[in-house]
């Protein structure tokens, strides 16, 4: 597989300051390395009509192990993958497990940190697994999560938050949170648009801003140490984010979909998202959804009486409420009011802080799963919610419970429900067990606290 082309200059440049991305395309082009174990037997799932996925009884999925916990973390629940697939079809279907190298593991063996085999492998096989994988601060590569979800074009990252009974939490009610995050993945600050304070591309920069648009230019506070970023939100970015937000609320039942935003201050990218929201949602799904929008029409023409009538009426008829939030006071009723919220979607910044802050009330970011996926061309790569951990790396210690649901999301989302069942019963099973990780065993009252691998195999035992 050639290490040249495209996929590489776009790595190559999504990835790397400006000072490393030089070395980073000769080592690119100079590397003869295979980053990748051998192709097991099995066979590739393809994208069949109607955007469905066409999945083998073996098929190839590629994973990453991750940095930090990430190693400990695969090695339990590869084997919680298997054990579901193995008693929920009996030998019928196996997946064949592909390798392919990413962050530190792939950088001391091939001197690369995202190889271009790697994003080949996920582009061929359409589904993949990742464990977590560390991105330094202020400075050095670029994230290789955003990197990959760029470089595949995986639009939405799909974050369900629900409680699990027994789960320890700081809130009352950890039963009334059932959220699910739909967060835009390749647009935003995300996008990695930002230049250095002082730097030349800064100063060319700031001297285009105050040429062409010095009334701007005057609210830079201190031009002269100012970096820059830029905010990229488009209306096909949001449409494709919302119709699949809106279209999973239908396919499965939900009350509503809120747009989180902060539309008030950021009003041409966070504003024009509910905006383009709205009218996507009424476009598109017009005879399933009553929107917040439809209300303030009819409070104009009408009154509010007759707006909040109507939406009685339309609700109850089982339509799905489109409504917004704005993102700060979200943050707080996420908490105070958690029975309004139902799908959410969000742009890339907003969905980061709310899926973290959301798992807090639902056991922890031990047990927060999430995908990554192009619904229109198949590709999928799931994910936990987590980082690295750093400190707990090599200890067999933490939660494997992220990256065991988020392979519970990458089953479903293949059709093989039973196995997928499964690992929900296992874990339902393992913590009622009250045999758990640290992190759930330090709030859980009469809990012992069992390592890594052994939470995964608690988990089998409970299938
Ligand atoms: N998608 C990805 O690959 C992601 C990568 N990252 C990267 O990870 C690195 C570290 O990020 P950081 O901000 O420290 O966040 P982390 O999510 O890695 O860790 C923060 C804290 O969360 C808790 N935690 C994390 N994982 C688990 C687990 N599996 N089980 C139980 N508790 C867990 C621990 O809490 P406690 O200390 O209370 O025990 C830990 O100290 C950074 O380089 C960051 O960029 C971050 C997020 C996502
Ligand atoms: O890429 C990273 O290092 C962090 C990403 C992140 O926090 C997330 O996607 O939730
Ligand atoms: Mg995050």
């Amino acid at each position: 597989m050639s290490l040249r082309g495209r996929t590489t200059l776009l790595a190559a440049d999504s990835l790397f300051q400006p000072a490393v991305s030089a070395w980073y395309a000769h080592r690119v082009n100079n590397s003869g390395g295979f980053p990748m174990s051998a192709t097991p037997n099995g066979t590739p799932i393809t994208m069949g009509s109607g955007n469905k996925l066409n999945v083998p009884d073996n098929p190839i999925v590629p994973f990453i192990e991750g940095d930090g916990t990430g190693r400990d973390i695969w090695r339990a629940s590869v084997r919680v993958f298997d054990a579901a697939v193995e008693k929920a079809y009996g030998g019928k279907r196996k997946i064949a497990w592909l390798e392919v190298l990413a962050g530190e593991k792939a950088f001391k063996q091939t001197n690369n940190w995202l190889p271009d085999e790697t994003v080949e492998a996920f582009r061929k096989y359409l589904v993949g697994i990742k464990g977590p994988l560390t991105t330094p601060i202020g400075g050095g590569i670029r994230s290789l999560n955003v990197a990959l979800r760029q470089l595949l074009d995986l639009y939405v990252c799909l974050r369900p938050v629900r409680w699990f009974n027994g789960v320890p939490s700081p809130v009352k009610r950890p039963q009334d949170v059932d959220m699910v995050i739909f967060r835009e993945n390749t647009e935003d600050i995300y996008a990695g648009i930002e230049w250095e304070a002082k730097s030349p591309e800064v100063q060319k920069v700031l001297s285009f801003i105050e040429k062409e648009f010095p009334k701007d230019f005057k609210k830079i506070r201190f031009p002269g140490s100012a970096g820059i970023g830029l905010k990229p939100v488009s209306e096909e970015g949001t449409d494709r984010l919302v119709r699949s937000a809106i279209k999973y609320a239908l396919d499965n039942k939900r009350k509503s979909v809120t747009f989180v935003h902060k539309g008030n201050i950021m009003k041409f990218t966070e504003g024009a998202f509910m905006k383009w929201g709205y009218a996507l949602a009424e476009k598109e799904f017009g005879d399933h959804v009553y929107t917040w929008g439809q209300w303030e029409r009819t409070k104009e023409a009408k009154g509010e009486e007759a707006a909040n009538a109507e939406q009685k009426e339309q609700l109850a008829k089982g339509k799905i409420l489109i409504k917004d939030a704005i993102a700060d006071i979200t943050l707080q009723q996420v908490l105070t009011r958690a029975k309004e919220f139902d799908v959410i979607a969000t742009l890339n910044l907003n969905g980061d802080y709310l899926s973290d802050a959301l798992a807090a009330q639902v056991g922890g970011i031990g047990i927060a799963p999430g995908g990554n996926i192009n619904y229109v061309s198949g590709h999928a790569i799931f994910e936990a919610t987590h980082g690295t951990a750093p400190k707990y790396a090599d200890l067999d210690k933490v939660n494997p419970g992220s990256v065991v649901l988020s392979g519970e999301m990458m089953l479903r989302h293949m059709g093989w429900i039973e196995a997928a069942d499964l690992i929900v019963k296992g874990m339902d099973g393992a913590i009622a067990s009250k045999k758990v990780t640290y992190d759930f065993a330090r709030l859980m009252e009469g809990a012992t606290e069992i390592k890594c691998s052994e939470f995964g195999d608690n988990l089998i035992a409970h299938m």
